[in-house]
């Protein structure tokens, strides 16, 4: 079957019967991740204007070479690698199809990045499941820029909580904010692994989105600087009763015998886990501004953009529902809400990882009593 993507036309396996597509042994596509990859389209535009010496793009979990197409069509000198010989034949097909210039080949993606003669600027993991296996690979190998998506979203946001442990080496908690959890715990474990290559890995765009985390990390390649962004690193302690939390950046934990706000001691740690920026909002604007009319998922590309532009930048959201139901109140619309608490003095913003999601750095006191009637 042929699909349309942005500015391509390729061939994809048709869905059989009662079977989603992506289901089975045929090659992987998966038409819920539009979004994901119109955004990549957006960033690599954007990369290039912030880094015009980012021109080569290894695409190592290619499947259909969806896209590799595209970022081929945004002007990279694109590789598209996989493991599977007919995912490398329908990658080289569609590549051909659009007139596009570039390699398609069958490969481990970790052996062709040790191995291969080409350092890629850009190196995007879109694995099943973890990129974990990848990383220690793509941050060796790659000059400038690693995009990951990670599906396995009941590890990270501490849900399969053992899982999350022996893949992320690191605690997550199962809390209310489980998608920022998630991606806390996801950098956490990349920056970590970029370190032992002396190399920082920079968020400069990351979301959250259905059921995949993704983010884009640009690499500095000194020491002084990995030690920077690990510093980032920490801990949030979690209290169940009231749900206030705290953040602490340490290499070790201070968990609290008991909640500051209400003496609980139903204190859930996490970490270590990312406590810095997941975005640079000047790249989230000028990815915005990359997305065009033509890709399927413009509008909801610039809405997100536009609310990760935004977003505070503090550690773990609140959400408006489930503090109004912790407080027998009635939820109210959600600019009402950012508003009262902008209007008591404090600083808010929505957050990208639901409707009723917001940032602010008023305490969980401070936000009830500055919302309340
Ligand atoms: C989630 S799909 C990739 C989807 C694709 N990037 C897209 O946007 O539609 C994962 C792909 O990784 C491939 N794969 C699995 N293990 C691999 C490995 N070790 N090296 C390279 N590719 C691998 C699978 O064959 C599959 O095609
Ligand atoms: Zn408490």
């Amino acid at each position: 079957m042929d699909v349309c993507e942005g500015d391509v036309e390729i061939s994809v396996p048709g869905a059989r019967d009662g079977a989603a597509e992506g289901a089975g042994d045929d090659v992987f596509y998966n038409p819920t991740q539009e979004l994901n990859r119109d955004v990549t389209v957006a960033a690599l535009d954007a990369y290039a204007e912030r880094e015009p010496r980012a021109s080569t793009y290894l695409d190592a979990m290619a499947a259909s070479g969806i896209r590799g197409v595209r970022a081929a069509a945004a002007g990279f000198d694109v590789t598209c690698a996989d493991v599977d010989p007919e995912a490398v034949a329908l990658a080289r097909e569609n590549l051909e199809r659009n007139g596009l210039d570039g390699a398609a080949v069958e490969r481990d993606a970790n052996a062709f990045l040790h191995d291969s003669e080409t350092v890629f600027d850009v190196v995007d993991l879109d694995p099943f499941g973890t990129p974990i296996p990848f990383a220690d690979a793509a941050f060796a190998n790659a000059r400038s820029l690693v995009c990951v998506t990670a599906t396995d979203t009941a590890p990270l946001c501490g849900a399969h909580q053992r899982s999350g442990i022996r893949t992320y080496t690191t605690l997550p908690q199962n809390t209310e904010y489980h998608p920022e959890m998630g991606l806390r715990v996801l950098l956490s474990a990349l920056i970590r692994t970029a370190a032992r290559y002396d190399t920082a890995a920079v968020p400069i765009l990351s979301h959250v989105t259905r059921h995949y985390a993704r983010t884009y990390l640009q690499l500095d390649a000194r020491a002084t600087s990995a030690d920077d962004l690990l510093a980032d690193l920490g801990y949030v302690h979690h209290c169940e009763d009231c749900l206030r939390r705290t953040h602490e950046r340490d290499l070790i934990a201070h968990p609290p015998d008991a909640c500051d706000a209400c003496g609980g001691d139903r204190l859930l740690t996490a970490g270590p886990i990312y406590l810095g920026p997941i975005a640079d909002p000047a790249f989230a604007r000028s990815v915005r501004e990359y997305v065009t009319d033509g890709m399927g998922e413009a509008a909801r590309a610039r809405r997100l953009l536009d609310t990760v532009a935004a977003e505070l930048d503090t550690p773990t959201h609140y959400d408006q529902h489930r503090l109004c139901k912790q407080w027998s109140r009635p939820a109210v619309g959600m600019d009402e809400f950012v508003d009262s608490l902008r209007d008591a003095g404090f600083s808010a913003t929505r957050a990208h990882y639901s409707g009723t999601a917001f940032k602010t750095d008023a305490t969980v006191t401070e936000i009830r009593d500055a919302t309340g009637e």
